[in-house]
């Protein structure tokens, strides 16, 4: 593995896949290759075969998801399951089949039981049953964990998990029915704040859900930088959990974004929307022994994405690579 190993990063548009290739374009890597869904769809198998045929990829990195928050994992259940399997399957067994020195898998802390105690270990997978809001997507990141989980066992090559916990940062998706809480909040407080100075008196926001969920937020660039890490050292087991090990309650989260961006008016709870899972704190320990620690804070975080935000939101999903 050095600086001009073929990486291919699959998803390299979206929030997570653009950090990791400007991560490693900033440590010299110089031969990454990139596909967009329309130049291949990685629910094709045979699309995907043709690819690895001619690409020769000697690293493979899986950015590529179809990922949403609560309400759209609740309203497209078939979505979130087959096509996170079609593409994670067909990504994976291309690889294997290619002898792709070492696969990156990256799956989300919604994987480990509604009620298990916290902070989540890695081996608390599987020991009983899901969030039901998202037990499509966590199933389908299930099988993901445990087929490379498998190869590793069976061909002995590196084939790792990384489980992020919620992220947010530049290139986020801030739709409001589709996006996650983070990136709605930065836009729902600045729409609301907008809408203030154009009536001269102070605009509601509506938020879901009661805001007693507790959640835990890393910083995109900082799981760019764990991926960058997990690629150049060789780990010695299969899952690890990635985030900041600490976290806060929605209407804290609130508080903060609200803060930030200037607004004040009042926060409505719309309680007809769900607050998922009560709490999905990760135990980061593992990464941590690993050498992995994160190093940006909250605060510092939601700044420099309301920045982004500022910048980019007549797109805000255009993507500049
Ligand atoms: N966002 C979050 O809070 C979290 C994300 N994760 C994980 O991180 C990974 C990336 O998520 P994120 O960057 O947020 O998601 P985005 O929606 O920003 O990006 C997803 C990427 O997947 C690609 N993609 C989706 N469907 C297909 C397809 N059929 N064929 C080819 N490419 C496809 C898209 O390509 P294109 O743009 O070309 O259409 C896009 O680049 C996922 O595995 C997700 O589960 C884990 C924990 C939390
Ligand atoms: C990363 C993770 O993301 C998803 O899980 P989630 O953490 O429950 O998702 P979320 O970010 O959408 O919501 C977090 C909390 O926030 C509350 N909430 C308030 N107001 C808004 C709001 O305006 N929008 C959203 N989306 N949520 C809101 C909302 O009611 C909930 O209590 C998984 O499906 C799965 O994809 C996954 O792995």
């Amino acid at each position: 593995m050095n600086t001009t190993t073929k990486i291919y990063i699959a998803g390299h548009r979206g929030m997570v896949g653009s950090a990791i290739w400007r991560a490693l374009v900033a440590k010299g890597y110089t031969n990454l290759i990139g596909r967009t869904s329309a130049e291949l769809d990685l629910r094709s198998q045979q699309a995907v075969t043709e690819f690895f045929d001619i690409g020769n990829p000697e690293v493979v990195i899986d950015a590529a998801a179809r990922v949403g928050g609560i309400l759209a994992n609740n309203e497209y259940p078939y979505q979130f399951l087959m096509e996170n399997m079609q593409i994670q399957n067909n990504l994976i067994d291309a690889s294997l089949k290619a002898d792709v020195e070492k696969f990156i898998f990256l799956g989300s802390s919604c994987i480990y039981p509604k009620l298990a105690p916290q902070p989540l270990k890695e081996e608390y997978l599987l020991t009983a049953p899901l969030e039901p809001t998202n037990e499509w997507y966590a199933i389908a990141k299930i099988t993901g964990v445990k087929a490379c989980e498998a190869i590793r066992k069976q061909f002995g090559k590196d084939y790792i998990s990384l489980m992020p916990t919620n992220l947010y940062g530049p290139f986020d998706n801030f739709d409001l029915r589709t996006s996650h809480v983070l990136p709605a909040m930065i836009r729902k407080f600045h729409e609301a704040k907008h809408q203030s100075t154009v009536d001269g008196r102070p605009s509601t926001v509506t938020l879901w859900g009661s805001g007693t969920p507790m959640r835990e937020f890393l910083f995109v660039e900082e799981l760019a930088d764990a991926v960058v890490f997990a690629l150049e050292n060789q780990f010695q087991d299969n899952l690890y959990n990635v985030g900041t090990g600490v976290d806060l309650t929605i209407r804290e989260l609130a508080e903060l974004i609200q803060k930030t961006v200037g607004h004040t008016g009042e926060i409505i709870w719309d309680s007809s929307k769900p607050d998922g899972t009560p709490r999905k704190l990760m135990d980061v320990s593992k990464m941590t022994d690993a050498g992995w620690k994160a190093k940006v804070g909250l605060e510092e975080g939601i700044k420099r994405t309301y920045e982004w935000f500022l910048e980019n939101q007549e797109t805000f999903k255009q993507v500049k690579i």
